[in-house]
């Protein structure tokens, strides 16, 4: 949910709106803010459904472009360029709009060294949110809410962490499918941005570890992983420069599916 306001809301309050039956119902809550800092179009805060202010959210920052140009703030078609930089709790970003009318949103880079290779099936790495991924062989099959909810909390404690459930794809190495338990919302949601390049990083490295070919990201060639969710279909690219995965670029479609105004 991407709302325009004039006073800051409660945590109470987005708790409320992001309720399922009693509000609007949302996965949590994004404000933009004006930013102090020269040629940055906005500041980005992203609230999870719990009503607390958390990390970044890559499909939420992929709506917030699409908000900003739906107010006016900015004017992808006609601005000459399609890219923007906003701000964000973890620095500064990239987005844009693509000719066909998808969004992206460019991720910090990853370095290697900071991917933890917990064993042959679980990862742990950091693409602007905390991300746990678990690599499973029937994704349909698996219990999304209640092993997400038991790693989150056995694992990662208060703090927390995402859970993605990845199952590689047999026929195309470079496409995967995942189902996220997102901490903060405390159930699984139908897509998860940052989830999505935590799940695409993770899946090229346990392809490398296994040593099967999977074409190569290089500085020059850049890698491009579908990743199918239920909520849709995301893209994830990126380039490995030594020990860094950089020129990270999360894209995919955005729907406006609600607007009204709401009484505080
Ligand atoms: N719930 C997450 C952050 C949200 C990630 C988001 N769904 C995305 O699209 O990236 C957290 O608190 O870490």
């Amino acid at each position: 949910m991407t709302s325009r306001i004039s006073t800051p809301l409660t945590s109470g309050q987005r708790l409320r709106m992001c309720n399922r039956k009693t509000g609007i119902g949302a996965d949590g809550v994004l404000v933009l803010q004006q930013s102090e800092l020269p040629g940055f179009t906005f500041k980005l805060l992203y609230y999870n459904a719990d009503g607390q202010e958390s990390s970044l959210c890559g499909n939420g920052s992929r709506c917030s472009l699409a908000f900003a140009e739906q107010i006016g703030l900015v004017d992808f078609d006609h601005a000459g360029s399609h890219v923007i930089k906003f701000e964000a709790c973890d620095g500064s970003h990239l987005g844009g709009k693509m000719a066909g009318g998808q969004y992206f949103v460019d991720i910090r880079d990853v370095r290697i060294s900071d991917v933890k290779r917990i064993d042959e099936m679980n990862y742990f790495l950091n693409t602007g949110s905390p991300h746990h991924v678990r690599f499973v062989e029937h994704l349909t099959q698996t219990d999304v809410p209640g092993i997400g909810k038991e790693i989150r909390w056995k694992t990662y404690g208060k703090e927390g962490s995402n859970v993605n459930f990845v199952q590689m794809s047999l026929q195309n190495p470079r496409q995967i499918s995942v189902r996220t338990f997102e901490r903060g919302v405390e159930d699984e949601t139908l897509a998860c941005g940052t989830g999505a390049v935590a799940s695409a990083i993770a899946a090229y490295l346990r392809h490398q570890y296994d040593k099967k070919p999977i074409g190569c990201a290089s500085s020059q060639d850049p890698m491009t992983t579908q990743v199918l969710m239920e909520g849709g279909t995301l893209e994830v690219a990126f380039k490995l420069q030594g020990n860094i995965f950089s020129d990270i670029r999360l894209r995919g479609p955005v729907r406006h599916v609600f607007e009204g105004n709401i009484v505080v």
